[in-house]
């Protein structure tokens, strides 16, 4: 081993004299510079005799060279022997080889050696065992992991700033060329279309000069790979780094997608370097340029975190002015890569696959961000087809769990009078599979929808994930609005800092109630001022109670915990923001007075309770519990007609002013009510 590194040492430190070695093989000139002398190193021999290399057989067909398994110096390397026509060609190599010897980054493939001596033009590469990204994708369907996937987005994002930054535009970045070592390293390759920046206008402008495009036009100027070219350049404008941006975006969510762009529309995969472009690349072409198409992006069912899309997005804008510079890129990965390694401690480090997330439904961005942000636990299927849970047969005082509710449950929402509907909801019966487990729930969202969206996504995955752990409903609740709270917060703060939401006053909230019904047990979490009241025995029993800074004990609560409480025009108010409830999800700018964690109450239910409403307030504010009622023993025991009864009665006749959700779970088989009322 010793011996080894010193004879390396010994044969990198002394080129030159094994140039002289070489000098009586036929070759001229010397191995520091190219036959032209307008290449030259003085760490790496340029004219190293073509039997040196060893070639073996070839590991790639490129465009524009064959890549060769070759061995070098007793090393396994790559050997990259262009495919030279014209005089033209031999330029590009030159200007190549001189690049390359000028690139020293961590994360481009380094030249080993070279020949640049006719008839052999070969430039030499450490060999990369994982070959490229696009291969490790589609061929080998290597799965990132979200570190996996943000380091390598990193590491091609530090390469590239180091080509711009040495006033170079790569112009071909692509995840065929993008190396990979045994470690699933990226490296940065193939500069043989790399080009100074301050040489681009003139070439675009010799374009516009040369007339009418053939196909020798499109070789020499329409450079790069169809699918990862900028607008602007198949429009045959000035190319700047930015195109590489754009095409670093491609890459990216290539990356993260683990699909071929375009894949869904187009069908015959096009990944080479383009010569000349067919009529249906041309259609795409054009939809790429006139219509904005870009490829699928990167949705939260990537194992990738979600705020990697806003940076794609950015990264693929038609204007190239208002792409990111790579700075600004490496810094957001930086910070998306930090809280992912918080997130996962947090979560204890198992990390979703695509397949633990709930499908099949339109789910907006922030519903997204909770599915991403609630770890499932590993080997956890959907939501829906989970496993079952043994149900508990017996108390905790030992007698037996006789009572079982017949459930039956609908939802009814309206935005009312509002433009915006803040108010989301979840009702779902046998929660992830598992039997007589019921989670009905509403969120009411302010100051945006935002944390509602949140809540109704995070909320069951939360519910669902403590009680596969064994923890109580009440145990399982409170943990949930506390998480869910947590980790909307920091999805807020993300995306302040990535500039994907608001500035810095802003911090939507949501009120939360949940009700979870696990065979004859009740229990319902509420923090902020939605309501569940339960029919007993034709009676109401109102189950939460209303978190607002009228009630004078929260007042009290709040302003212990440090929050202001003022009265404002017509009612208590908490903060500058002046909203009235006083627990909620979010507002990040009130926490901690204004606090997530809820109210939890417990209710055995027996066969005197017929139906549970948990409505937000919009019905609380024009109708009461007792009104309530009669609404719905005068209904036809349909719980959406029901709910919908409710509504028309808020909304229509009594004037309600906000968004109204109601939830109606019917607690024993709704053809008794008939016989009963
Ligand atoms: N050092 C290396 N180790 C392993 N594989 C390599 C190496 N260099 C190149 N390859 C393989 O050879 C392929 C072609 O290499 P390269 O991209 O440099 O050639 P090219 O002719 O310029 O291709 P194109 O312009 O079509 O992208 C790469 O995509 C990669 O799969
Ligand atoms: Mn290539
Ligand atoms: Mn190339």
């Amino acid at each position: 081993m010793v011996a080894d590194q010193q004879a390396q040492a010994a044969q990198q430190s002394v080129p030159v004299v094994e140039a002289k070695n070489v000098l009586n093989s036929g070759d001229s000139g010397e191995d520091t510079s190219c036959i032209r002398g307008c290449c030259k190193s003085s760490q790496i021999r340029l004219n190293v005799p073509k039997a040196e290399f060893l070639l073996s057989q070839p590991l790639a067909e490129g465009s524009e060279s064959t890549v060769y398994r070759a061995s070098y110096q007793d090393q396994t390397v790559a050997a990259k022997k262009p495919k030279l026509a014209t005089a033209e060609d031999i330029n590009r190599f030159h200007k190549e080889l001189q690049l390359l010897l000028e690139l020293d980054h961590p994360n481009i493939a380094p030249l080993r050696a070279a020949r640049a001596h006719p008839p052999d033009y070969i430039t030499v590469f450490p060999l990369f065992e994982k070959g490229n990204l696009a291969e490790a994708l589609h061929e080998r369907e290597w799965k990132p992991t979200g570190t996996a996937t943000l380091e390598i987005a990193l590491q091609v994002a530090k390469a590239l700033r180091y080509v711009h930054a040495k006033g170079f535009v790569h112009r071909d970045l692509k995840p065929a060329n993008v190396l990979l070592d045994e470690n699933y390293n990226a490296f940065l390759s193939d500069f043989g279309l790399a080009i100074q920046a301050n040489q681009i206008e003139h070439f675009s402008k010799s374009w516009k000069a040369v007339g009418k495009p053939t196909g020798g036009f499109h070789k020499r100027f329409l450079v790069g790979t169809f699918y990862y070219m900028a607008p602007e350049v198949l429009k045959k404008e000035v190319a700047t780094t930015k195109a590489d941006v754009y095409s670093y975006a491609i890459t990216i969510n290539e990356l993260a997608t683990r699909t071929i762009p375009y894949s869904d529309r187009y069908t015959d995969a096009q990944c080479h370097t383009v010569l000349e472009m067919d009529y249906s690349e041309q259609q795409l072409a054009a939809a790429i340029t006139v219509d904005q198409l870009r490829p699928v992006l990167m949705t939260a069912a990537s194992r990738a975190p979600p705020g990697l899309a806003s940076i794609i997005e950015r990264c693929w804008h038609s204007d190239p002015l208002q792409r990111p510079e790579l700075e600004e890129v490496i810094q957001e990965l930086d910070f998306l890569k930090a809280e992912l390694a918080r997130n996962q401690a947090a979560e204890s480090g198992a990390e979703m696959g695509a397949e633990g997330r709930v499908k099949g439904t339109e789910q907006t961005d922030w519903r997204q961000a909770a599915e991403a942000s609630v770890s499932l636990g590993e080997g956890t299927k959907e939501l829906a087809s989970a496993a079952v849970v043994p149900a508990e047969t017996e108390r905790k005082d030992g007698t037996e769990r006789g009572y079982r509710p017949t459930v039956a449950s609908g939802v009814f929402e309206t935005k009312g009078a509002r433009d915006r509907m803040e108010d989301t909801h979840v009702a779902m019966q046998d929660l992830g599979g598992l039997d007589g487990v019921h989670l009905f729930g509403i969120f009411d969202g302010h100051r945006g929808a935002e944390a509602a969206e949140f809540a109704a996504s995070a909320v069951p995955r939360h519910v669902y994930k403590s009680l596969k752990e064994g923890r109580s409903a009440e145990d399982a609740l409170v943990a949930t609005f506390t998480r869910t709270d947590e980790q909307f917060r920091r999805e807020v703060d993300a995306r302040r800092v990535l500039r994907r939401g608001g500035g810095k006053d802003w911090h939507p909230g949501c009120t939360a109630v949940a009700a979870l019904v696990i065979d004859d047990k009740l229990v319902v979490a509420n923090a902020g001022d939605c309501r569940a009241v339960l029919c007993r025995n034709g009676k109401a029993v109102q189950i939460t109670k209303d978190h607002i800074a009228e009630d004078p004990t929260e007042r009290a609560r709040v302003e212990a915990a440090g929050g202001i409480v003022e009265w404002r025009v017509d009612t208590w108010r908490v903060g500058q923001a002046a909203i009235q409830v006083t627990r909620s999800i979010g507002d990040g700018d009130l926490k901690p007075a204004v606090t997530a964690f809820p109210e939890v109450s417990a209710i055995e239910l027996t066969e005197e309770d017929e139906f549970l409403i948990i409505a937000s307030d919009g019905l609380w504010d024009v109708v009461s519990n007792e009104e309530a009622l009669a609404f719905v023993y005068d209904t036809v025991k349909d719980p959406f007609l029901v709910g919908k009864r409710l509504a028309t009665e808020a909304i229509t006749n009594r004037l309600s002013g906000d968004n109204l959700t109601i939830v109606i779970a019917f607690l024993r088989p709704v053809s008794t009510f008939e016989r009963v009322y």
